[in-house]
């Protein structure tokens, strides 16, 4: 199997705080790769410091095979990865049009067919061609979650990288969104790296997950394992316990 993307003792240091501390991680190719743990251990700092929106200090990226330093990354890099936020406001201008927020990043990597590829998207993502000429500040939550699915899948990305891509939304919006991403993994061979504090979705959406805690990977398991409770850290049984929510004994 080929290795999508290698993260090999990554540290990313803050004012001499360590966010990430020697963090290793091995996605192969095609793999839907998970990462879970509480707030403020790093799953975020991961991804950025992957995208270079974080530098990291020490350590080594892969990605599809190139080596990639602390921060700089190339057009090439974003024609192999792309990114989903979890806030579709923050991260789509709001006074851009669909069309014009899609025609971008084709113009960026140099495509072609530009009307026929922002169509397909539009119909792959749900939406259809009458969102076309709409602002995205005329959008719903999830319309503009699945317009930021558009804008990364359009330029035929290997690895999406997915942090916390529905917890803003409602949870029946959430499952569409999911449905949406897995159907689009499936269509086109994609790797995922998905960030989500909802174990539930963990378990849907990936096959293997790294368990965060204070900047460090702790164990990563198969979700087989998660569901099996086969794990060895007690940690990662807190964790479980407290995404099935509050129980009375
Ligand atoms: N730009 C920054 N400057 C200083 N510290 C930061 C910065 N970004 C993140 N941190 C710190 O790094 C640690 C890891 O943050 P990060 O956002 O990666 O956690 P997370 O696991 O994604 O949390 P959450 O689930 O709450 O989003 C936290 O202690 C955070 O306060």
């Amino acid at each position: 199997m080929t290795a999508a993307l290698s993260v090999r003792d990554m540290t990313v240091v803050y004012d001499g705080f360590a966010a990430l501390d020697r963090v290793s991680v091995d996605v192969n190719d095609g793999d839907s790769f998970g990462i879970v743990g509480e707030s403020g251990s790093g799953k975020s700092t991961l991804l950025r410091a992957v995208t270079g929106l974080t530098r990291f200090q020490e350590g080594s990226l892969t990605v599809d095979g190139r080596s990639y330093d602390g921060r700089k990354r190339d057009t090439s890099f974003y024609r192999t990865v792309q990114m989903v936020f979890q806030d579709p406001y923050g991260s789509l201008h709001p006074r851009q049009t669909v069309d014009r927020l899609l025609l971008e990043p084709l113009v960026i990597h140099g495509f072609d067919e530009v009307d026929r590829r922002i169509a397909r998207a539009l119909d792959e993502v749900g939406l259809g061609s009458g969102f076309r000429f709409r602002y995205s500040h005329q959008l719903s939550g999830g319309q503009r979650q699945r317009v930021a699915v558009a804008r990364a899948l359009i330029v035929e990305p290997k690895i999406l990288l997915l942090d916390e891509p529905t917890s803003a939304l409602d949870a029946s919006i959430q499952a569409e969104i999911l449905n949406l991403l897995e159907q689009a993994r499936r269509d086109r061979h994609l790797t995922f790296i998905m960030v989500s504090h909802d174990l539930g979705v963990i378990s849907h959406m990936c096959e293997r997950v790294a368990v965060m805690k204070a900047g460090e990977v702790v164990e990563t398991v198969p979700v087989e394992a998660l569901e099996r409770r086969e794990f060895s850290q007690d940690y990662t049984r807190r964790l479980l316990t407290a995404s099935e929510g509050f129980r009375r004994d």
